[in-house]
């Protein structure tokens, strides 16, 4: 099936990665590319990961989730087995402290899985629960961060771990890449040219990343380095012209043959040459 390419500015947005091995490496490499604020939580993440993205961006550790059940709005749905709390509390209690903060929200979009617990909650508790719930405070939540999410890639090696991230992203409309299953993906990882700012994202329709590479490394030799140059030139120059030109014929003149001569010319024109085209523009 055909997809439709968007691009989309990612530059400080918070990408998240549930995942730390060589697949996730790659998806980190890109993003970072383009400016993105990436996290990547996981069990075990890779020395490559680790190299490039700050300390503080990376979560070692198991998934821990918070989830509304979605089909009763007013209850907690606490995953016994992923929620470890050290043994000491019970869902119901923690069901009841949780409730006392986000009961009052039954939107999904809004709910802030913020578990900064505020102090007066805390001395209102017994002393144990209170302990536990510091504990839990420390421990990562997945959920929390992918609410934070711009786009999340579900790249870890569990097909369930996978499947349950794509179902979150899903409730909570955020964009996923999901590593093992393109049905499930919201969105794909396109093969990129990138010269300069000039982005060239392939797709092949066909789940085939083999194919996109192939036509990746044939547009790469076909497109010249200078091209990103032209594009900063032709940037500012459409900038100068819409700022000073009112009728439109004269600024598609402009642009059209400072384009073409640029093109023909293998370079960014002088000033002296957008002077002549300007005036030529003008008549
Ligand atoms: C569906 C998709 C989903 C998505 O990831 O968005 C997907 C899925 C899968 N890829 C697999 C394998 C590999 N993928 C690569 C590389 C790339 N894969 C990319 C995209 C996509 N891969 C999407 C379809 C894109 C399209 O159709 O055009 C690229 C373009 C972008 C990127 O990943 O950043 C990047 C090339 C960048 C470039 O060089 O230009 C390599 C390495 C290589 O070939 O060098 C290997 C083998 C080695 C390895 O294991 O790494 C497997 C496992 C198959 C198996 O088990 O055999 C699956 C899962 C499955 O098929 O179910
Ligand atoms: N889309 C693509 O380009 C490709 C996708 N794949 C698929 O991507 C997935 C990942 O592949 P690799 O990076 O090669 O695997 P890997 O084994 O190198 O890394 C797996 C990562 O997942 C983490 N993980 C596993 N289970 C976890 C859990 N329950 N909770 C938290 N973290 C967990 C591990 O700690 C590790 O960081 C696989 O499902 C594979 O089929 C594989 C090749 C290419």
């Amino acid at each position: 099936m055909a997809y439709f390419p968007i691009f989309t500015q990612i530059d400080g947005k918070r990408c998240l990665i549930a995942g730390g091995g060589k697949v996730a490496a790659r998806k980190v490499y890109t993003l970072l590319q383009y400016g993105a604020d990436v996290v990547v939580m996981a069990e075990k993440v890779c020395g490559e990961i680790k190299e490039v993205l700050p300390e503080e961006n990376v979560f070692e550790g198991v998934f821990k989730y918070i989830h509304k059940n979605r089909c009763n709005k007013n209850e907690w749905d606490i995953d016994e087995n992923k929620y470890d709390t050290g043994g000491n509390i019970s869902n119901t209690e923690l069901e009841n402290t949780l409730d006392k903060r986000y009961s009052s929200n039954s939107n999904l979009k809004n709910i802030s899985y913020d578990l900064e617990i505020s102090e007066n909650l805390l001395e209102s508790l017994s002393a144990d629960l209170s302990e536990d719930l510091l504990k839990i405070r420390k421990n990562t939540f997945l959920e929390k961060e992918i609410g934070k999410a711009f786009l999340v890639v579900a790249a870890t090696s569990n097909r369930k771990e996978n499947h349950h991230i794509a179902e979150i992203c899903h409730a909570y409309n955020v964009l996923v890449n999901v590593a093992d299953s393109e049905e499930e993906s919201s969105f794909i990882f396109p093969s990129v040219v990138r010269k300069g700012d000039i982005s060239i994202g392939i797709n092949s329709g066909t789940g085939s990343p083999t194919v996109s590479k192939h036509i990746r490394k044939q547009i790469e030799k076909a497109v010249p380095d200078y091209y990103a140059d032209i594009a900063v030139f032709m940037g500012k120059l459409r900038e100068y012209v819409k700022a000073n030109f009112k009728e439109e014929s004269q600024r598609r003149y402009i642009l059209k043959t400072a384009a073409a001569e640029a093109f023909a010319e293998e370079r960014v024109l002088t000033q002296k040459e957008i002077e002549e085209i300007i005036r030529q523009g003008q008549k």
